[in-house]
């Protein structure tokens, strides 16, 4: 019986679950991880602490399920994007720690781009925005600020990556430095037409190409993991950044299929088929995978940079609850915030705002609010900022979802469910759960095709909106004047 090995390196955990082939998880493991705020609005990860619970979630995960290593037929990885890693090519010894997806300290060097006329060029050749969210600016920044890194990178001295190259990288030994197109797509980086780095756009950002790793499908043999490892050699097949993993484990294969992920933050994708489309409501365009031997498929993303963090931050910031389970009940114990709300812009505002000096705001507060309106508050908060993306995702494409897909760690939340369908009045929104880097490691393992990863989605769950339409448009007007306060504050 052949068995699929995913591993799913996320923002706040590492974990790895072995899957047979109808999508069935066999055995789960997943370990949480340190974050480091060194300094206001920064945030880092420790590379080897990434490395290492990933692979103690990885050989969990194969003990649990009770499976040979020699029955596991392909390895799957999917990761949080844009988190910039530089290490030693030969040791591969980090060179600082990685600088995480949410790190807001090149906001003045996307100003510098801007000031200097780039932004046009990046958004035509990249389909993204000049945004600290990037990887080409935090790559740029450590070859400035770290003595003697720069004469390194151009000797072929060391090695970027984002989280799949770094896995990537020590599973097989050091013997592969590469990323799949989907992960390169979030770099700044790549030209989105071409699949490979764009010699202007790395002049202009200063980065060598010595440095990058090679661009290859998200689907076909990257490497082998080394035996000592994982028990065998077991071939790396899949590799796709979690949010495209998420839209392909969903089977969003047809243009106009979406799915939300509601993990630390929010990612709303849409496919949009074989060519590129450019946003014109603040999207970004995107590669979805790119599968050995077929045209690359493309999606348009809405990325909300605080979601499932916003309860962290009640847990860890504020002490008002013992795990990210308990802010359903915490919740639950108010009808509604009695005009409160949250704008959670603790790292500024992602899509479609685009605001890097946005701050995190509560307003409406009174002496009658309490830690269950605030709760309440950060979860109806996800539910605005998914809103305010869909709108968007639906302008550009000129049509109206009829459904919407949803998984990640937070979309386990009863209550945020039920008012993401009430506040987005139409569409249903159905529960499963990703298994996208599994099947797309099967499909470069020769082990499935789509259409039988079609025929296997199955939803978890249904919600259906109940709200009346006059209340749920009066609560979202609230919620836009709440972030007009929260817009442009550390500015000054
Ligand atoms: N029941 C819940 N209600 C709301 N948020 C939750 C719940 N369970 C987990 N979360 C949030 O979801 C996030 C974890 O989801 P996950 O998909 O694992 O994210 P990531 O891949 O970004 O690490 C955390 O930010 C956590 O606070
Ligand atoms: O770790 P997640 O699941 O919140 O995903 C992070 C995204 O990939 C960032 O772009």
């Amino acid at each position: 019986m052949p068995y699929v090995l995913a591993l799913d390196q996320g923002t706040t955990s590492s974990r790895a679950i072995i899957f047979d082939l109808e999508g069935r998880p066999l055995g789960l493991a997943q370990q949480e991880f340190a974050q480091h705020f060194p300094e206001p609005g920064w945030v880092e990860h420790d590379p080897m602490e990434i490395w290492h619970t990933q692979l103690q979630v990885a050989r969990k995960a194969i003990a649990r399920a009770g499976v040979e290593p020699g029955e596991i037929q392909a390895l799957g990885i999917t990761n949080q994007r844009e988190t910039t890693l530089i290490w030693e090519r030969t040791t591969g010894k980090p060179v600082h720690r990685a600088i995480v997806w949410q790190d807001r300290r090149t906001a003045r060097a996307c100003e510098r781009l801007k000031e200097e006329g780039h932004e046009a060029l990046f958004r035509q050749k990249t389909g993204l925005v000049l945004d600290p969210y990037f990887s080409g600016t935090k790559v740029s920044w450590l070859l400035e600020n770290l003595p003697g890194l720069k004469e390194r990178a151009i000797k072929g001295e060391l090695c970027f990556g984002t989280v799949d190259s770094w896995l990537i990288y020590n599973l097989t030994g050091g013997q592969v430095h590469a990323t799949d197109a989907s992960n390169a797509s979030r770099t700044l980086l790549m030209n989105l037409q071409t699949l490979s780095w764009d010699e202007e756009l790395l002049r202009i950002l200063g980065v060598p190409k010595a440095l990058l790793p090679e661009i290859r499908p998200s689907a076909g043999l990257f490497g082998r993991t080394l035996p000592e490892l994982l028990g065998a050699a077991i071939p790396i097949t899949g590799v796709a950044g979690d949010q495209q993993a998420a839209l392909f484990g969903q089977a969003c294969f047809s243009p106009g299929m979406a799915k939300n992920t509601y993990g630390t933050g929010c990612f709303l994708l849409m496919n949009t088929g074989k060519a590129p489309v450019a946003s014109k409501n603040g999207l970004l365009t995107t590669l979805a995978w790119q599968l050995e031997g077929e045209a690359p498929e493309y999606a348009l993303e809405g990325s909300v940079f605080v979601a499932g963090a916003a309860v962290q931050w009640l847990r860890d910031g504020l002490g008002i609850i013992q795990s990210s389970s308990e802010v359903e009940a915490l919740a639950r114990r108010v009808e509604s915030t009695e005009g409160v709300y949250f704008v959670p812009a603790f790292v500024g505002l992602g899509a479609p705002y685009w605001d890097a000096y946005a701050r995190g705001t509560i307003i409406g507060l009174t002496r009658g609010s309490t830690a269950a309106h605030l709760a309440r508050a950060a979860l109806e908060a996800i539910a605005y900022q998914s809103r305010e993306v869909l709108e968007a995702m639906e302008a550009d494409a000129g049509l109206q979802l009829s459904e919407l897909r949803v998984d990640g760690g937070a979309s386990a939340n009863e209550l945020l469910m039920q008012f993401q369908a009430d506040l987005l009045a139409a569409p249903k929104v159905i529960e499963t759960t990703v298994l996208g880097a599994a099947y797309l490691a099967a499909v470069g393992a020769g082990l499935l095709s789509k259409a039988e990863i079609s025929r296997r989605w199955a939803a978890g769950g249904r919600f259906t909106p109940q709200m009346p339409e006059a209340q749920r448009e009066r609560l979202y007007r609230g919620w836009k004047r709440a972030v007009e306060r929260a817009r442009g504050w550390a500015e000054a």
